[in-house]
């Protein structure tokens, strides 16, 4: 009688590719929703995923991998739904790679020199707001993303649609402005709405001076494709979120560098 069966084991070149390329796909993943809830429920399924492979392939437990693949069968669209905005997340980041690949394109057209200056009289007026900004301690969000998402962006606040200046953003966070609360979207090189309400982060591994401003300007980077500055009222301190993590504290080259890069 057959206990275990290890015939599975035999590999060729092309299953060793089939391991490698499925293990860059977990990290992948898995990099996308670390310090999210998600991270949980991803390793719960890779568990229930690797319970199914042992019983079936290695032990022939009919009644528990019939069991498991039913569950496993269905889990694709599954981890669909659950997964949602992760899923987003991966196919805008692709997205961005090619873009990414257009700006160095138009670098090699018009030169390095002719490109970054175009860049940096479009972030130069951001840079004067968020120096006086950081001055009179008044918060401040601004959220940076390459196109304009109605069903993100569009269903709150203020929809301003104006060109990008420093006087415009400060009168906006100015503390008696009615549309100062919330977040700035700046989107398609304009200030497109204000007032712009953000999902917060759900990540409990943030420092405790981090309130709703932060969080907000953490959270939308976790689920959109955009990056988010943040003013503190509280510090004048200068924090940059991108991808879930945030940079605080930042200076204002290193801010000009980021925003060069991302905007
Ligand atoms: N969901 C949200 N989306 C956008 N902005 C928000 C959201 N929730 C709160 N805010 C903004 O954050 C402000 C409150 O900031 P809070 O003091 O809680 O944040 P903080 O991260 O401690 O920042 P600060 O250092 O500026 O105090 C609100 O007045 C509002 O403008």
């Amino acid at each position: 009688m057959e206990f275990l069966d290890f015939s599975f084991l035999k590999m060729t070149v092309i299953d060793v590719v089939d391991i490698l390329l499925v293990a860059i796909i977990i990290y992948y993943i898995y990099n996308l929703i670390r310090g999210t809830i998600a991270v949980n429920i991803f390793i719960g399924f890779i568990l229930i995923y690797v319970l199914y492979f042992v019983a079936s392939k290695m032990l022939h437990m009919k009644l528990l991998s019939g069991i498991l693949n039913s569950f496993v069968s269905v889990g694709l669209i599954a981890l669909i739904i659950v997964f949602q905005q992760e899923f987003r997340r991966f196919l805008l980041s692709i997205g961005k790679n090619i873009s990414l690949r257009n700006k160095l394109w138009m670098k090699l057209v018009f030169g390095k020199e002719e490109v970054e200056k175009n860049n940096l009289a479009k972030i130069k007026p951001i840079i004067d707001a968020c120096k006086s900004m950081k001055q009179t301690r008044t918060g401040a969000l601004i959220v940076f993303s390459k196109y304009f998402d109605q069903d993100v962006f569009g269903n709150t606040g203020e929809f301003v649609d104006a060109r990008i200046s420093k006087r415009l953003i400060e009168s906006i966070f100015q503390k008696h402005s009615p549309i100062h609360d919330g977040a700035v979207v700046i989107a398609e090189n304009r200030i497109k709405t204000a007032g712009c309400i953000l999902p917060l982060t759900e990540n409990d591994k943030l420092p405790p001076q981090f309130g709703l401003r932060h969080r907000a300007g953490i959270g939308i980077t976790e689920t959109s494709e955009c990056t988010a500055l943040i003013v503190s009222e509280e510090t004048g301190e200068i924090s940059y979120a991108q991808q879930g993590k945030v940079k605080m504290n930042i200076s204002f080259t290193e801010l000009e560098r980021l925003l060069n890069k991302d905007f």
